[in-house]
């Protein structure tokens, strides 16, 4: 080794230097174009099973926040309530990518996202050295829910049928004045999708859903949506890596987008429309994929705008 590398380099060593250097400072023109603005991240239950990969997720929060974005989590939690109802010999069936929830399964989702999971995340990110605080839809009247009325059409009758799917909810209006509270003290705030009737039912909301309007409600420049799939995929099974609100619409027409992808992409439709900049859809099962889509070039997933960037 030569005598001027006093540290004990050598030339590999500063490659690999230099391209950590170039990761960082890639990142300053998007630490400053997201400087103080909102991200909602919403962050799956099928994303969560796995404890180092809740850690950095985790980490990822605090780092955002750290960097002078406002984060703000809403999580959701299917698996784990299903994991609950199978415990207690609760039944559970979807409808449309919904839970159908009656009054004894409404409990056990208040008790698991509400409970469990959100406490969980919120000692996750204060792990992570952040200041985290949970709520769900109650907390200061945060969500307030309406029925979810689900339109069914049955091509036999050609008969649009209105399904009933119980303690199902949709976001009917976001108070945020509690989460501007929470911001303004520097507190990450995490979100359990349940919301409250105006009567006081508790309803089950989609995390999705939630997560959208809460991006909506607080002017939220990117909503990203963590799931367990690479972001929209094209029909040869590609990742399709910009969308614009009527291209998706076209993808579910044509049967593209289906399944639980459906309501994904509503979201991010009522999400871009409702003033929201940007959604995300990406892959939660990738290590630090919060990370790689805010702070470097390539992003990850799926991006969808109301028109073509530039
Ligand atoms: N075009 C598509 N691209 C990607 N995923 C799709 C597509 N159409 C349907 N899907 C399905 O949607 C699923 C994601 O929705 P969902 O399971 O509800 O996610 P999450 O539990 O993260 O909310 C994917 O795992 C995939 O099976
Ligand atoms: C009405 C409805 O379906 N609610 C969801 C709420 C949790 C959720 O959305 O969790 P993921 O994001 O992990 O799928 C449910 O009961 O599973």
């Amino acid at each position: 080794m030569s005598s001027d590398h006093h540290h004990g380099h050598n030339p590999a060593d500063e490659a690999r230097d230099l391209e950590r250097a170039n990761v960082l400072s890639e990142a300053l023109p998007y630490m400053q174009q997201y400087d103080k603005r909102t991200i909602v991240v919403k962050y799956g239950g099928h994303a969560m099973g796995d404890e180092a990969l809740g850690l950095e997720f985790a980490r990822d929060i605090v780092l955002l926040k750290q960097s002078g974005i406002d984060p703000i989590v809403v999580h959701g939690g299917g698996p784990q309530i299903g994991a609950m109802l199978n415990r207690l010999g609760i039944k559970s069936e979807f409808s449309g990518g919904l839970r159908i929830t009656d009054k004894a399964t409404v409990e056990v989702v208040e008790m698991v996202l509400a409970g469990s999971i959100n406490k969980n995340l919120v000692s996750l990110l204060n792990r992570a050295g952040g200041q985290a605080v949970g709520l769900c839809g109650k907390d200061g009247n945060l969500i307030v829910a309406r029925k979810v009325e689900q339109k069914i059409h049955d091509p036999e009758s050609n008969i649009e049928k209105i399904l009933d799917l119980g303690f199902v909810g949709e976001p009917a209006k976001i108070n945020p004045e509690i989460l501007k509270t929470i911001i303004a003290s520097d507190i990450i705030p995490v979100i359990a999708p349940v919301g409250v009737a105006p009567n006081g039912d508790t309803y089950n909301i989609n995390a999705d859903t939630a997560a959208g309007a809460i991006a909506g409600a607080m002017g939220a420049t990117r909503l990203l949506l963590l799931t367990d799939v690479r972001g929209v995929l094209d029909k040869q099974g590609n990742l399709i890596e910009e969308l614009t609100v009527d291209e998706a619409k076209a993808l579910i027409k044509d049967g593209t987008i289906s399944g639980g992808m459906i309501p994904k992409i509503e979201t991010c439709i009522d999400a871009v429309e409702g003033g929201v900049e940007a959604v995300v859809i990406i892959d939660g099962r990738v290590r630090h994929s919060v990370l790689l889509e805010l702070f470097t070039e390539h992003g990850a997933g799926t991006l969808i705008t109301k028109k073509a960037s530039a």
